[in-house]
């Protein structure tokens, strides 16, 4: 199962440092690492150094991998719509990416499944330009999963998407590294998701990693007063699963 670790990283834009010193210990392909932090952290600039989209210093070690660099993908927050293209043809495209275009009925059936695991079967044969912001999101997550990829890094992959949709996708993420091992991160915003999904959570403020481990070890009140500055509360709920109840933002000086 493959299995990533980075090793000094750091990130630039031009002179600009952006990150420095992100060590992880091993994030082990089956489950799914949350990375959180508030806005301007540097989330989105860790999974573009992961994916060999942002230059700077440091290892990023991928171990038992079957295809190498290849193995990454990469799945950003905004993804422009080609408005020219249908659903199935975005995501046929994306399955070919860099491995020719002759076309094998497995891979369609593999769409197929794709589209149907994710409940947009009924969009394939419209334009992207059509459709709205969570439908555009759901193709995104379509477009990135028939790569098959060992390494999957989700840029905020359930922003636009309502209620049903976000647990829908994340219980489906969970269920699909388990059986595949695919190795998934996880940008959020709603630590609620963290808690409920994610087995291991990385925080990062500031460019630096501030916390890592279990997500329950490290989402905590302290963790939501230094990081995020907010007052707030991790308890459980009725069915016993932790919660986080914000009470007030806090302002300092
Ligand atoms: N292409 C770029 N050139 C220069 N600076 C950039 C570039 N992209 C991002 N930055 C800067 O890098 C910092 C980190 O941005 P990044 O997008 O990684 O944050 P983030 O944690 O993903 O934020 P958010 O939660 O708001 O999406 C910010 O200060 C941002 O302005």
């Amino acid at each position: 199962m493959v299995s990533l670790a980075l090793k000094d990283v750091g990130a630039t834009y031009g002179r600009r440092v952006v990150l420095s010193d992100i060590n992880t210990g091993t994030l082990k392909g089956g489950h799914l690492t949350a990375v959180i932090g508030p806005n301007a952290a540097g989330k989105s600039t860790l999974f573009k150094r992961i994916a060999g989209l942002a230059a700077g210093p440091g290892l990023v070690h991928l171990s038992d991998t079957a295809n190498g660099a290849e193995a990454i993908c990469y799945m950003p927050q905004d993804t422009g719509a080609n408005a020219v293209l249908t659903v199935y043809e975005s995501v046929l495209l994306s399955a070919k990416q860099g491995s020719g275009w002759k076309v094998k009925d497995g891979e369609l059936a593999e769409i197929d499944r794709v589209l149907a695991a994710l409940k947009i079967n009924d969009l394939a044969f419209r334009g992207l330009g059509e459709l709205s912001g969570g439908q555009r999101q759901l193709v995104s997550i379509a477009q990135a999963l028939v790569r098959k990829p060992e390494v999957l890094l989700m840029d905020e992959p359930t922003s636009a998407l309502d209620l049903f949709r976000q647990i829908e996708v994340l219980g489906f993420m969970k269920r699909l590294a388990a059986q595949s091992g695919m190795a998934v991160l996880i940008a959020l915003h709603d630590l609620n998701h963290a808690l409920r999904y994610c087995e291991d959570t990385i925080v990062i403020s500031g460019g630096s990693v501030v916390a890592s481990g279990p997500t329950h070890t490290v989402v905590t009140a302290d963790m939501l007063k230094s990081v995020y500055r907010v007052e707030a509360r991790v308890e459980a709920c009725s069915r016993g699963r932790p919660v986080i109840i914000v009470d007030d933002s806090i302002t300092f000086g």
